[in-house]
């Protein structure tokens, strides 16, 4: 799915060769400020590389248009976005950003309880506790329908148990339609149940890991 080759940014990473498979979950592991969310922001380029090359299918990304590529490769950012609106509103957004029609609610429910929530659709999403507004964004981003998932710490306001409903689900939904993930976390106990590669990041260097 993508090919990093000698790709460069600031003093911050360097990665010689890498290579991320489609249908598979990878890791991205490092201490903290080792690199790890400026190599996911790398992949969608919502920050663009100094040297080397990213392919994303083949084709080298510089010349990919931009927001085509970000609707391909969708970020679940650290923080993700509520509007001040509706639970429905907030997963349209979602559809609208991919250029997708609207669902209908019934399909959108079915979302939200893929990742247990049950919650009106019509219900203000700022009055969401931080696990809920969580799962609300893998709801949008599920619907959405890219070809691969970024992931930046996507379970931190999750308890254990949320965590393990989540993760399992999203990944073997994942999997099963071939899609790839990359999850930024900071725990390898994270990486090493649910993620089938590792990228390690230490010192600005990227590679990955046996497992
Ligand atoms: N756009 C930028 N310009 C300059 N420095 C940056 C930029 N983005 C990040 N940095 C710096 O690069 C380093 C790596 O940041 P990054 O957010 O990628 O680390 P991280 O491994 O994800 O950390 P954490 O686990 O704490 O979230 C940090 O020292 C950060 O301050």
């Amino acid at each position: 799915m993508y090919d990093l080759k000698n790709v460069g940014y600031q003093n911050i990473i360097y990665i010689e060769d890498l290579e991320i498979k489609k249908g598979l979950i990878t890791s991205i592991v490092g201490e903290s400020g080792s690199g790890k969310t400026t190599l996911l922001r790398l992949l969608n380029q919502l920050i663009s590389h100094d040297t080397g090359d990213i392919y994303f299918e083949g084709e080298n990304i510089e010349t990919m248009d931009t927001i085509a590529l970000r609707r391909k490769a969708i970020m679940l950012p650290q923080n993700p976005i509520i509007i001040s609106q509706t639970i429905r509103d907030n997963l349209n957004l979602g559809l609208e950003l991919s250029e997708k029609p609207k669902k209908e609610d019934s399909e959108l429910i079915e979302a939200l309880k893929f990742f247990n929530l049950d919650k009106d659709l019509d219900s203000d999403a700022t009055k969401l506790s931080g696990g809920e507004k969580q799962r609300l964004s893998f709801a949008r981003i599920l619907l959405m329908d890219p070809e691969v998932f970024l992931l930046d710490e996507p379970s931190s306001a999750l308890n254990e148990e949320l965590e393990d409903v989540v993760l399992s689900r999203f990944f073997n939904y994942s999997k099963k339609n071939n899609k790839a993930v990359v999850m930024v976390t900071h725990s390898r106990t994270i990486a090493f149940k649910y993620s089938d590669e590792i990228i390690s990041v230490e010192k600005k260097v990227a590679v990955k890991e046996d497992k």
